[in-house]
């Protein structure tokens, strides 16, 4: 079977030093894998250069074997539906302008020239996986929490049935009861959807409940860890 992503040798320098330098690694359909790392340690740098929303400064990235970090303009876009990021601040990709139905169903509206009506009653079974009311998503994003957009968020991205996503700290700003919610909905569309996807914390414990290895960033260096050899390192941290 091939990978879904395969990363070789990516680097990354902002022109003050390297980011990271040498990280490669596969990724399956269905699998996760963390990223993890302190503060300034490149973890959302990197998930942005699996994605090319970032400028690489060297190294090859492939999704389903073709290398992806050579396409530009629209053979990128073409293949940017099946790679999503969910973001720690939702609400910042946001328009507050905007009523969330118009928001959630704004990808499929444009991409299939459909009424905003039609492409929300399709979306149906998904805004009932992530437990929200459907009059909910006639609200702005302000009149929400947290916990709700990221929720409303799920649907948007689940509807373009992405083959990866790049989850970066989608959780850390919400409390431990609703973070909870979210990493269990998270989980369980990824395994009905079969999604791969790279999850980015800082939290070992989210580590723990969501990936099957972890890469770790420290000093520029990747090092690629089961979760066995994960636990005695965040162990190690702790003491
Ligand atoms: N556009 C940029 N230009 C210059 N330097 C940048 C840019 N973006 C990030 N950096 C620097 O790169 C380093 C890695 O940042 P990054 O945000 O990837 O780290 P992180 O591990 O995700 O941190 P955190 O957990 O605090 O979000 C930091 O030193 C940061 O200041």
């Amino acid at each position: 079977m091939q990978p879904l992503l395969r990363v070789e040798r990516l680097h990354k320098t902002y022109g003050h030093g390297d980011i990271f330098r040498d990280v490669s690694f596969t990724l399956d359909a269905g699998e996760t894998i963390g990223l993890f790392g302190m503060s300034g340690s490149g973890k959302s740098t990197l998930g942005r250069c699996l994605l090319l929303l970032e400028r690489l400064s060297g190294g090859k990235v492939f999704f389903e074997e073709i290398e992806i970090s050579r396409l530009r303009g629209r053979r990128l876009e073409a293949i940017r539906p099946g790679m999503q990021m969910i973001f720690q601040h939702p609400e910042v990709s946001l328009d507050p302008r905007m009523r969330l139905i118009e928001s959630v169903t704004e990808p499929l509206v444009y991409h299939r020239g459909q009424e905003r009506e039609e492409v929300f009653e399709e979306l149906q079974p998904l805004v009932e996986a992530v437990g929200l009311r459907p009059d909910q998503f006639y609200s702005y994003p302000n009149q929400l929490s947290g916990g709700e957009i990221q929720r409303a968020m799920m649907v948007k991205i689940y509807s373009l049935s992405p083959k990866l996503i790049v989850a970066d700290e989608p959780t850390s700003m919400l409390d431990m009861s609703v973070q909870a919610q979210v990493l269990s909905l998270m989980k369980d569309l990824q395994r009905k959807n079969n999604t791969a996807s790279v999850f980015i914390s800082h939290d070992p414990e989210v580590m723990r409940v969501m990936c099957d290895r972890v890469g770790v960033l420290s000093k520029g260096a990747f090092t690629l860890l089961d979760m066995d050899a994960f636990s005695g390192y965040a162990d190690g941290l702790r003491q």
